[in-house]
């Protein structure tokens, strides 16, 4: 369903990623690991489409993705897609529950019904209590958890997270990888995982390592 296929990307003279081919499958998770610096963050973004790689392809349902211009990538990623950044990326202006919305409002569905279902996307995740907050009054794994809801909430075909559990502890770690799960199996939704934690790899049907911008495993 996702290819990656001879994926190269450079920042300056640093090589991020060389010859990196993949491909994922319908409600398949993968577990991206490798050392500080090998590349993870930057597959996961040009598998995404947020940044577009220098050469290679990367292909989604047979679509190429890396030859779309912005405003198609945006359009694939809010259709299909759903992202976890690192540091979570909420709108600072709306509270907890407006940013889970976001995506459903976007995809043309009304306002109470898209905020009536980013209630029980905060429920699943623990942090009902936090619905009218503003970011910057919620934790860094309150936070955390808010923009995994706001990742699901749509019904996306891929997830992509980055350290999805990074601010947490173990009990909310648990908590999220298993939302995270329960949704890839139930939705037959691909999740695509960043992780310097094993016990989060532990959940994935593979792991693929990287070293130095190449997959070494
Ligand atoms: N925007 C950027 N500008 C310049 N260099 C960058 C940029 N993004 C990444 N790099 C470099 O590319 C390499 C790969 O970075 P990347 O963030 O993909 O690694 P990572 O495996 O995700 O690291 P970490 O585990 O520390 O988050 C690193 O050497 C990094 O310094």
């Amino acid at each position: 369903m996702l290819e990656a296929r001879a994926l190269r990307k450079s920042f300056g003279r640093t090589t991020a990623l060389e010859g990196v081919s993949l491909s994922i499958g319908e409600g398949e998770i993968v577990a991206i690991t490798g050392p500080s610096g090998s590349g993870k963050s930057t597959l996961l973004h040009c598998l995404a489409g947020i940044i577009r790689p220098e050469a290679g392809e990367v292909t989604f349902g047979g679509r190429r993705v890396d030859s779309l211009d912005d405003a198609g990538r945006t359009r694939l990623r809010r259709e299909s897609f759903g992202i976890v950044f690192q540091h979570g990326e909420l709108v600072p202006e709306l509270s907890a529950m407006e940013n889970v919305a976001l995506p459903l409002l976007f995809g043309g569905h009304a306002g109470q019904e898209s905020l009536r279902s980013a209630m029980e996307a905060l429920e699943r995740l623990g942090v009902a209590d936090c619905a009218e907050r503003l970011p910057g009054e919620l934790s860094g794994g309150q936070s955390q958890r808010v923009a995994v809801a706001r990742a699901l909430v749509a019904g996306p075909k891929v997830v992509f997270a980055d350290e999805p559990t990074g601010a947490l502890d173990s009990l909310a770690g648990e908590l999220v990888m298993k939302e995270l799960v329960r949704t890839a199996e139930a939705a037959r939704m691909a999740l695509v995982i960043v992780t310097h934690d094993n016990r989060v790899a532990s959940y994935a049907n593979r792991e693929i390592v990287l070293r130095d911008g190449r997959v070494a495993g």
